[in-house]
């Protein structure tokens, strides 16, 4: 049995919008997810903004309804059996919220300690250990306002922590800290699943998911595109050449006329202050690099480097394949609903 499973998983959010006409708008948020996690594996969930990845946590983790679909923690039934999978599940997600920053990081972590009911005989014991293993041991009776964000986010994988959780939900751990916070950050993900904690995790970092996942789900437009370990999803580029083009001031039409470069596969854009790296993915032997060049026009350039594809790279291919296959339905649907649209008038 995985140690979490999901079988055709729907949600749509249905919200009004407007006051005197008011109208019911739906979002298919998340539209037929299937996965298994292995215990103690630690899967990774990527995808675009908007592309459903919260919205499929909280499923999992009892915070919101499923539409339609089934979902399975430790064998209990998310909407069924909600009780008994918080007992067994943790849920740490991004950003400021879920500490009380007038109270130092002990008084926060006793007070969460006494909500999820753990014995007053191991509260003790339990703190000491959780602030050693997230790096905060000495600093516990300092108050949480003065926490930088990495820290902070090491006090939250201490909160959700206290119950001694066999699951573990990181929604976006390391967003907004710095890279040697994040590194410590994920030492510290590494060590969760060293003891054999499941992890499902939630990240924008590519080089963090390579780094810690066993198998990814790169999700977008609410369906899972691919899946597989970062070394299988790197294999998916491996037919690729990767050119980056430092630019200063390239707008989308150069971007556009790069992506219709014949043998071009794939475009990203990277903002990096005042340049642009411009990453062009190409079929491997179709050298593109004067024909970027001409198509930049005089834009300003400067470093131009070949390397290998990485698993951002495959993460780019499967989501701009997402977006193009997107993009293809509704053209392909467009003429009907158009003439659709004509028979009527
Ligand atoms: N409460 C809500 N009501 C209506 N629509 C919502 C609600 N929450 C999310 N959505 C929509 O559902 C879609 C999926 O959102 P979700 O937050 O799950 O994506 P995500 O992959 O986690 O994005 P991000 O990386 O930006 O956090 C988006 O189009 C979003 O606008």
């Amino acid at each position: 049995m995985p140690a979490i499973e999901a079988v055709d998983l729907c949600r749509t959010y249905s919200s009004r919008t407007g006051w005197l006409s008011p109208r019911r708008s739906h979002v298919d948020a998340v539209r037929g997810v299937s996965l298994d996690v292995g215990h103690g594996e630690l899967f990774g969930l990527l995808g675009p903004n908007g592309a459903g990845k919260t919205t499929t946590i909280k499923m999992l983790n009892t915070l919101l309804l499923p539409t339609s679909g089934t979902a399975r923690v430790l064998g209990y039934d998310v909407a069924r059996d909600p009780v008994a999978v918080r007992r067994r599940i943790g849920y740490i997600f991004g950003g400021d919220r879920g500490l009380y920053d007038r109270l130092s990081a002990m008084d926060n972590l006793r007070y969460f300690a006494e909500i999820y009911h753990v014995d007053p005989r191991e509260q003790r014991g339990r703190i000491a250990e959780l602030l050693e293993l997230v790096g905060l041991s000495g600093r516990e009776k300092e108050r949480v306002e003065g926490f930088s964000r990495g820290m902070r986010q090491r006090l939250h994988i201490a909160r959700g922590l206290l119950h001694r959780p066999d699951v573990l939900f990181l929604d976006e751990p390391s967003i907004g800290v710095d890279p040697v916070a994040a590194r410590d950050l994920r030492h510290t993900i590494r060590t969760l699943k060293e003891r054999g904690t499941t992890v499902l995790l939630t990240t924008h970092y590519m080089a963090e998911a390579d780094e810690l996942c066993d198998r990814i789900a790169v999700i977008a437009a609410g369906t899972i595109q691919a899946l597989g370990t970062p070394a299988e999803l790197k294999a998916r580029v491996t037919d690729r050449d990767i050119l980056e083009v430092e630019v200063y001031g390239a707008g989308e039409e150069h971007v556009t006329r790069i992506r219709r470069l014949s043998g071009v596969e794939a475009v990203q854009v990277e903002e990096r202050g005042t340049a642009q790296t411009v990453v062009v993915q190409s079929r491997r032997g179709t050298d593109q690099h004067s024909a970027v060049l001409t198509a930049l026009g005089s834009v300003r350039v400067g470093r131009v480097t070949h390397r290998e594809p990485s698993l951002e790279d495959a993460y780019v291919a499967i989501v701009e394949g997402a977006t193009d296959s997107a993009r293809a339905t509704e053209t392909h649907l467009m003429p009907s609903s158009r003439s659709a649209a004509g028979q009527g008038n």
